[in-house]
């Protein structure tokens, strides 16, 4: 797993947790003014996400790291991001398959997970690197957030 600083926020929680995590998944962006990214390709994505919350669980978990490991990597490694309802939608930039809307659908997974938990932990950034020399950042508004 490579080592690496991620971008932080402040944020008034007494825990925060960062999970990394890599998953291989091929994808197209269905617009030809994408360039060489309308063709089918692959990439192993690296992900970082951050959740953070003042409670811990009977375990003394936020969160179990391998539980939000497993909530992105059952569904979406060694697939095509196209192929998931999360990403289909003729002509929906919002659903295309951009480092930017995989980012943002991983960080809902898994808030929407959470939201179940009765310690309440937030999902308060994903960090998703598509290439050696690209990333995009994820937080959700911070008024949902803090
Ligand atoms: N804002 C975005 N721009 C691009 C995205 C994206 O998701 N959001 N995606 C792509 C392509 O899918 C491509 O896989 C990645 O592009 P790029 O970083 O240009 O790839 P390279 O490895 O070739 O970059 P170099 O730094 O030039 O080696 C394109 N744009
Ligand atoms: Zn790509």
């Amino acid at each position: 797993m490579i080592q690496q600083i991620y971008p932080s926020v402040p944020h008034p929680y007494r825990y925060e947790l960062n999970k990394d995590m890599h998953f291989a998944a091929a994808h197209y962006i269905p617009d030809e003014r994408a360039g060489n990214c309308s063709e089918l390709h692959g990439h192993t994505y690296f992900a970082n996400l951050t959740i953070v919350g003042n409670e811990l669980d009977e375990c003394g978990f936020l969160v179990n790291f391998s539980l939000v490991k497993k909530l992105i990597h059952d569904r979406f490694d060694h697939s095509l991001l196209n192929g998931h309802a999360d990403f289909t939608g003729d002509k929906q930039p919002e659903r295309y398959p951009t480092t930017e809307n995989v980012a943002r659908t991983l960080c809902e997974l898994v808030q929407s997970h959470l939201d179940g938990m009765a310690n309440k932990p937030i999902c308060s950034q994903v960090f998703l690197r598509e290439t050696p020399s690209s990333y995009v950042v994820y937080r959700p508004a911070a008024g949902a957030v803090i």
